[in-house]
């Protein structure tokens, strides 16, 4: 018998690629925009917004999704609303069931109304302090540089600032095409010099070279999306694959691949969940793992991602396992604390409901 949804609810899963301003209640954006005096919003229905975010990010083009952004960013920036923000999507993400879950967001676009940075963070890391409060969740924050801007440096000083309060990385998003991650080479320097995680956004809306450059010229320990990694690999009439000297350099390390199957669907990354990257990648035992992106803007939940690639790609408990301690494993919390996850949280809660579903 498949998993279905609601089995998939009570499995114990990991998210490692979310963003905060793409997840939000709708009802939370309509309270906050009248609280602040945003007054752009397309409609404060709250259900006819949801429709609007889930249509206006579904155009094929990467750009034109990131421009829904404006709404989300545009209602957090105060600290009161941050915190709110943050403290439902921790509620959000437990009552799906995730255990643990990687959250991102770009502190540089909360400063418009005179927070600073660090407030910014701080703000946030209360949030998710709060929401995770006795519902069985922790929450990692990575803090994002935008990378059409000029504040990776400082961005990334930031999050070694806040290394041992809750932030355990560092990413940079936006627009791919014409912005490459070597645009922010001194700052994943200091991020190697200083031991820190970083992922990138790469491979998604630009191909291989976006990936080359993440990995061997900026030292990626992860690849957020990096769908496009498929272009460099070729399968014969009979199944067989040819893995070119990037993609085999990609499975050989175990490079994590933060999949994010329906919002790839939106921006154009891939034609159908059927036809998603992820089916050959996971075939080939790539470090594959399933994500959400931006649960508001795909109308999604991690249990939603997992129950669309059982439905495309037939996959089992078994399946859904491997992926969730392929995330586990992934991780920038120290391994002890992942290995503590797997073996007390993640395989006996996969056991229950393997035999007792
Ligand atoms: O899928 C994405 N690709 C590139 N950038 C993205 C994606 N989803 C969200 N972002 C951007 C928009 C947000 O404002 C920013 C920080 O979370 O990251
Ligand atoms: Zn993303």
């Amino acid at each position: 018998m498949s998993p279905t949804l609601d089995e998939i609810r009570r499995a114990p899963k990991v998210l490692l690629h979310d963003h905060l301003d793409g997840g939000l209640r709708a009802e939370t954006i309509v309270d906050l925009a009248r609280e602040c005096g945003y007054d752009r919003l397309p409609t404060t229905d709250p259900g006819n917004l949801r429709q609007w975010f889930e249509e206006a990010s579904d155009s094929g083009s990467l750009e034109r999704y990131l421009e829904t952004f404006d709404h989300t960013v545009g209602v957090m920036q105060t600290r009161e609303s941050l915190v709110r923000v943050a403290a439902e999507c921790a509620e959000d993400l437990a009552a799906d069931g995730v255990v643990y879950a990687e959250v991102r967001f770009a502190p540089e676009q909360h400063t418009t109304t005179g927070l600073s940075l660090d407030q910014v963070v701080e703000a946030v890391l209360e949030g998710f302090r709060i929401g995770s409060e006795g519902r069985g969740i922790r929450v990692g924050t990575l803090l994002t540089a935008m990378r059409h801007m000029a504040r990776s440096m400082e961005i990334a000083e930031l999050a070694v600032r806040y290394r041992d309060v809750g932030v355990v990385g560092f990413d940079i998003a936006g627009a791919e095409a014409g912005y490459p991650p070597t645009r922010h080479l001194d700052a994943f320097e200091y991020l190697q010099r200083e031991n820190a995680h970083f992922t990138i956004h790469a491979g998604e809306a630009f191909g291989l070279p976006s990936i080359w450059q993440a990995i061997q010229w900026c030292g990626a320990d992860r690849l957020g999306h990096g769908v496009r990694i498929i272009d460099d690999i070729s399968v014969a009439e009979d199944g067989t694959a040819k893995l070119g000297r990037l993609a085999a350099y990609v499975r050989d390390k175990r490079i994590p691949l933060e999949m994010c199957p329906t919002s790839n669907l939106q921006t154009g990354a891939a034609p159908s969940i059927a036809e998603h990257p992820i089916g050959l990648l996971r075939r080939l035992h790539f470090r594959v793992t399933v994500n959400t992106d931006n649960r508001l803007m795909s109308s999604t939940s991690s249990s939603m991602e997992f129950a669309k690639l059982v439905e495309a790609f037939g996959y089992d408990w078994d399946d859904l396992q491997w992926f969730t301690v392929n995330a586990m494993k992934s991780a920038f919390i120290p391994f002890d604390e992942r290995l503590a996850l797997i073996n007390g949280v993640i395989k006996p809660g996969f056991a229950q409901l393997k035999w007792q579903p």
